[in-house]
């Protein structure tokens, strides 16, 4: 059998979303659905890994899909050690560190795993591109006025360095001749000044930055130690609430900025004030952002789904259009960028990256 499509699975906190490419061209994809309940039952992500797979092989007998006509596997690669960008072939180092989650809990964590998982009953190559725990940044910005706590790159790094590919393309410059801000505003909110093509500087979604549609970003620390210590809650509830329960959810009960938009119209001003304080928060980081580039910002770059929405965008043009040109990417396309990441190794344009040799030279 021909061998010619490139898998892709990327695991997100309620779906698992599969496309199946021909080339350049995603042939078949499916967001498969998960019950919140169903995950819930899960103590840890990995011991997800077998309901997802289930979920994943459903859908290719579905859809007749025979594992001996895959070129390759990839997934989302998740939380593993400080790594430079790239497509990193899966191996057993890997997946051991994304099974313990060395650097914290994430459904991405099952990306790689599940990828190998099916890549080694064919005998193919399975491979990450652009995981969460790309680190480019410079020393000076992993200092956070604690000894205790460093500043981590934790970052939207898939979808940053794809709309980076895609400006350049679009400008016919290389990637490393660029220096922008990019703002990745989905559920998570990720804003990174780009020097010379690296991500040098990053919020890390999870706990610092503007909020979010779930999550709270930086909060004044010495009341968040108090809530810590009120007896109050547990650390678990503590956590749901700053990353899942936080942000827009938190002040509206939705995380959906669509609903919000429409509360808007219909003449909520609660909703109004809350979704500027998030606009407002995103044209402070941008800002801030820019300084890391000492002004030298070339183009303001703005993507993730909340970048349909005119209303921000207009809104965070007025705070940050004086610094340069701003660009609008609505939406992610993490699954394209997954197989672009791989074709660009099957094709030779760029060399596959070993995890466990970078790491170590990291
Ligand atoms: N057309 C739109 N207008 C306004 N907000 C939108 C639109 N489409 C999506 N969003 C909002 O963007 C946010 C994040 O979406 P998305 O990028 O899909 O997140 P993620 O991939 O991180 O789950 C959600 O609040 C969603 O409601
Ligand atoms: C820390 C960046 C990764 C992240 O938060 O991803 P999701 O928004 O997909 O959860």
């Amino acid at each position: 059998m021909e061998k010619k499509y490139v898998l892709a699975i990327n695991p997100g906190s309620t779906s698992t979303k599969v496309s199946l490419f021909e080339g350049e061209k995603e042939v078949k994809s499916k967001k498969l659905e998960h019950d919140k309940n169903d995950l819930g039952k899960f103590d840890r992500i990995i011991d997800q890994f077998s309901y997802r797979l289930e979920a994943v092989e459903d859908w290719l007998n579905e859809e007749d899909i025979n594992l001996e006509s895959l070129r390759a596997v990839v997934g989302r690669g998740g939380l593993l050690r400080p790594m430079p960008s790239g497509t990193y072939l899966v191996t057993d180092a890997m997946i051991l560190d994304l099974q313990i989650g060395i650097q914290g809990e994430h459904a991405s964590n099952l990306g790689g795993i599940l990828a190998k998982h099916l890549a080694d009953k064919v005998n193919i190559n399975a491979y990450i591109v652009d995981p969460v725990a790309v680190d480019e940044f410079e020393d000076v910005a992993r200092i956070s006025g604690l000894k205790e706590i460093p500043r981590r790159s934790l970052v939207h790094a898939l979808n940053i360095k794809a709309v980076c590919h895609r400006y350049a393309e679009e400008h016919g410059k290389k990637i490393e001749e660029l220096n922008l801000v990019i703002a990745h505003l989905g559920g998570g909110i990720s804003i990174s000044p780009i020097k010379n093509g690296r991500i040098v500087d990053a919020n890390n979604a999870n706990q610092m930055g503007p909020f979010s549609p779930e999550r709270s970003g930086t909060l004044p620390v010495g009341d968040l130690v108090e809530l810590c210590f009120s007896g109050k809650y547990q650390e678990k509830e503590l956590k749901k609430m700053t990353h899942g329960k936080g942000g827009l959810v938190s002040y509206l009960g939705t995380f959906d900025g669509r609903e919000v938009l429409k509360r808007i119209e219909e003449g909520e001003s609660y909703a109004k004030l809350i979704y500027d304080a998030m606009c407002y928060q995103i044209g402070k980081e941008i800002a801030s952002m820019a300084t890391v580039l000492k002004g030298n910002v070339e183009a303001i770059l703005i993507t993730g789904g909340l970048a349909y929405s005119d209303y921000l965008v207009e809104k965070v043009k007025e705070m940050v259009g004086f610094i340069s040109p701003i660009y609008v990417y609505p939406g992610e396309d993490e699954m394209k960028a997954l197989n672009e990441g791989v074709l660009r190794v099957l094709n030779d344009q760029e060399k596959v990256k070993i995890y466990e040799e970078e790491v170590e030279k990291w």
